[in-house]
């Protein structure tokens, strides 16, 4: 075993060299995750193809020391930088407000939890006009668990969420009352008339009918929250996880609905979020 050095020393690892080395690749991995998760299905992703070729094709003249074809490659990369700035301005713009919204920056907890609040307000209001005059209603609220499956069976809309534009859904006898309105991460309304599975659960009253089936059914599947109004009684009910809260009042769904969707204010704020959180405050204050 003659030539290889036997002490391991914990300070040579642990020197400033290696970490700042470890911190330099998780930057970089940082950074170029977050841009390929926004250019993912944008128009900058034919670009970034073209970055790797024009790359390529520059290491590979540079090894075969092709001097002109590296001179005008090294020419055309550093003039598209400026064009690419100009040309992608509005995209540079949108992904430094990205940034800024990170979790990092407690800031946007705050404005998670308004919108929430506004969101589940204007659930409300469709919900008590609704009840009030027994329209029957099935609305499905995405939480972690995809719903693609269920959305391809409806019709796209992609709008926000506002109480008029619910009611105006499930008005009887219009194109888009019959089946559910799924409301996707955004809170946004994604389909409206969407087929979802009918649970053929022995535990469901045999008064319900089929609406409350499917509201079971996707529940059992997934974990988002179903809210149905029945058309015969008006009254309210949730499911989620596969249980039924039938005929809750509205004290008692506003309050399941705060519970599962506005985020905790600073629940889960760790030790470095709480000091950005203050710095940020304390520069936003002054
Ligand atoms: N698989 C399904 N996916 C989505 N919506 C469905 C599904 N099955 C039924 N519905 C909706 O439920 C309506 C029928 O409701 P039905 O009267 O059978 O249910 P219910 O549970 O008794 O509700 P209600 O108390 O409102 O009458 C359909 O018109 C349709 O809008």
């Amino acid at each position: 075993m003659e030539g290889i050095p036997m002490h391991f020393n914990i300070a040579n690892i642990l020197s400033w060299r290696s970490l700042s080395l470890i911190l330099d690749v998780l930057i970089i991995w940082f950074l170029v995750y977050h841009l390929v998760v926004l250019i993912r299905g944008t128009k900058a992703v034919q670009l970034a193809k073209g970055i790797v070729l024009i790359f390529a094709v520059r290491i590979i003249a540079g090894i075969l020391q092709l001097h002109t074809t590296t001179w005008l490659i090294d020419q055309i990369v550093s003039w598209s930088v400026v064009g690419i700035i100009i040309i992608f301005q509005p995209e540079i713009r949108r992904g430094l407000e990205h940034l800024g919204r990170l979790p990092i920056f407690g800031e946007r907890e705050d404005s998670q939890r308004d919108e929430s609040l506004k969101f589940i307000d204007e659930l409300d209001k469709s919900i008590q006009y609704m009840s009030k005059r027994r329209i029957g209603a099935l609305i499905t609220i995405q939480q972690e668990t995809g719903l693609d499956d269920y959305i391809e069976t409806g019709i796209k809309l992609n709008a926000h969420v506002t109480g008029e534009l619910l009611i105006n859904i499930f008005i009887p006898n219009t194109p888009l009352h019959d089946g559910a309105v799924i409301i996707d991460k955004d809170h946004k309304i994604a389909v409206a008339a969407a087929y979802l599975p009918l649970s053929d659960s022995s535990m469901i009253p045999k008064r319900l009918g089929t609406r409350h089936r499917a509201a079971v059914g996707i529940s059992e599947v997934t974990d988002a929250i179903t809210i149905v109004v029945s058309e015969e009684t008006g009254g309210v009910t949730i499911t989620r996880n596969g249980r039924l809260l039938l005929d809750m009042t509205r004290e008692e769904y506003l309050k399941y609905l705060t519970a599962q969707l506005v985020p905790k204010q600073h629940k889960n704020e760790k030790w470095y979020q709480k000091i950005v959180r203050k710095i940020w405050k304390w520069g936003a204050d002054r």
